[in-house]
């Protein structure tokens, strides 16, 4: 290891801590969750920082300036991705549009996304607009429902199911019966949990066929629900297209992903000269349902959680909310314009709890960032979690303080992406794929559950304070399911 040491300093990678014998620095990093162990070591080596995750070497960006160079400057050779292991389960990786390498398969994904479901223009189009409205009253009815019995509500569950059932409705023209939904969201939320949790078979990679924590054989089976029920809707659309081509039932009118990808699929190729088959449209509908349902729900139920620890803002923002709204029940997109302390309420909770926290990245060639070499092959990861607590660019970085973008929105509008310190959707060729979806529905559905109803802490909470710890896996979630009480407004 000295001379593995020496080494680095010949080659001029960045500086980071000693490493041990073979785990490298992997008890460094465990002794908490990796965003914020990351965090604190770098506070001592630097914001660009070289860490060895058992054979694994990885550079850290942990400052806005660093965050720029790797998904600006150098981003064009810092987009590559090796798979989790685990995600090799059920050859999910060779398709999946968060695994593969920047090539045309995964360029030819996110275009299918985009232009057929995710884009500004189809969501505010006539067939989805009023999909995301509806789950937006789902969510308002279970609320009201839990209200009505006065027992607590669980946000994040409740935006889960709504959430869920948006998006199955969005690819699949097809509500989820209650016993499907029920299976559904068990699997996604253990899918979710397990994708990126800390795994011997990454840091060791000649171990991996052992799959020594059983990472892998748990992904494949919380994974193979959400396929069988994925392969359900595919078989049924299948048979009503024959039926439809046969003359035997009327043909669909409105087209849904799922339409569009079997369409692609008859043709045996997308438009540009990649094969869409039942792995690439089975594997795509995964990843888009997977990345919607926990990313959306986990981030209203942080706003909350905040909100009923600061209720000078929760008061602000319903007041917001009624001077605006007035008798409206909900809101929609078109009023979010005028509703600047809402955005800036979710601007806030994005940013002292970026639901992807750690953005991971492989140097598909050798760079230099700030005197340093990233060399080839590595793992570059951007810490969002760190760059948005950075105290040269956040006054009193972990206070819960929306005012301090009210002046920001007023200069620059929603994302602010150009400068760094702002980047929860990240940034560059692989910049999150459903922002247009998760700004309208976090801004939808956590406005209209502050305009319909008051919100209190349960009194066990209230007298022990909400438990704010966080746990990992493919997004960072409350390790405590929020519960909190409302009353109709
Ligand atoms: C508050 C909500 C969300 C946040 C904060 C968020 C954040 C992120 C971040 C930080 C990344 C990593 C980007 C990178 O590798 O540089 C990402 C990737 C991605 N997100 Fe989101 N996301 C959210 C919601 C969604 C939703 C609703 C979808 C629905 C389709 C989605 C789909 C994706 C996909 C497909 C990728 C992978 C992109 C790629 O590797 O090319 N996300 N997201």
């Amino acid at each position: 290891y000295v001379f593995q040491l020496l080494d680095d300093r010949r080659r001029r990678m960045p500086p980071g801590p000693i490493p041990l014998p073979i785990i490298g620095n992997l008890l460094d990093v465990a002794r908490e969750l990796p965003h914020r162990s990351l965090a604190r070591l770098a506070r001592c080596h630097g914001p660009l920082m070289t860490v060895r995750l058992g054979t694994l070497v990885t550079i850290v960006a942990s400052s806005p300036s660093t965050a720029r160079e790797v998904l600006q400057t150098h981003n064009c050779s810092l987009t590559g991705r090796s798979p989790p292991d685990a995600w090799l389960a059920l050859g999910h990786a060779a398709n999946s549009v968060f695994i593969l390498p920047p090539g045309q398969r995964w360029r030819t994904l996110r275009r299918i996304g985009t232009e057929h479901l995710l884009s500004a223009r189809q969501l505010d189009g006539k067939r989805l607009r009023p999909l995301l409205r509806g789950a937006v009253l789902d969510l308002v009815r279970r609320v009201s429902e839990l209200a009505a019995v006065a027992a607590p509500v669980e946000v994040g569950h409740a935006a889960f199911a709504a959430v869920m059932d948006l998006q199955w409705r969005a690819m699949f023209s097809a509500g989820l019966d209650g016993a499907a939904a029920r299976v559904l969201q068990e699997a996604s939320r253990e899918s979710v949990k397990l994708s990126l949790k800390p795994n011997v078979s990454d840091f060791f990679p000649a171990f991996a066929t052992a799959d020594l924590q059983g990472m892998r054989r748990r992904f494949a089976r919380v994974v193979a629900v959400v396929y069988r029920l994925i392969d359900e809707q595919i078989d049924r659309r299948m048979l009503d297209r024959r039926g439809a081509a046969g003359g035997c039932s009327p043909a669909r009118v409105e087209k849904d992903l799922l339409d569009v990808m079997l369409d692609m699929s008859e043709r045996g190729k997308d438009d540009g000269a990649v094969t869409v088959n039942r792995d690439v449209i089975r594997t795509f509908l995964t990843d888009i349902f997977l990345a919607t349902v926990d990313t959306i729900s986990t981030t209203i139920e942080w706003a909350m959680a905040e909100l009923l620890q600061h209720p000078d803002s929760m008061r602000k923002l319903q007041e917001e909310l009624r001077r605006v709204l007035g008798s409206k029940a909900d809101v929609e997109h078109s009023d979010i314009d005028r509703l600047p302390y809402l955005r800036a309420v979710i601007m806030e909770t994005l940013r002292l709890h970026p639901v992807v926290p750690l953005v991971p990245n492989e140097a598909e060639e050798t760079v230099e960032i700030m005197g340093h070499a990233v060399p080839k092959g590595c793992t570059v990861l951007v810490n969002l979690w760190a760059v948005h607590r950075d105290a040269g660019a956040w006054p009193e970085p972990d206070r819960f303080t929306p005012e301090r973008f009210l002046l920001r929105l007023q200069e620059a509008g929603f994302l602010g992406t150009t400068e760094f310190q702002f980047i929860p959707f990240s940034a560059g060729r692989r910049v999150c794929l459903g922002l247009q979806l998760a700004t309208r529905m976090v801004h939808a559905m956590l406005g209209s559950l502050l305009h319909r109803f008051e919100w209190t802490l349960p009194q066990e909470v209230k007298e022990n304070g909400i438990d704010m710890s966080e746990n990992l896996g493919l997004t960072m979630v409350m390790a405590t399911p929020l519960q909190a009480i409302a009353n109709s407004a």
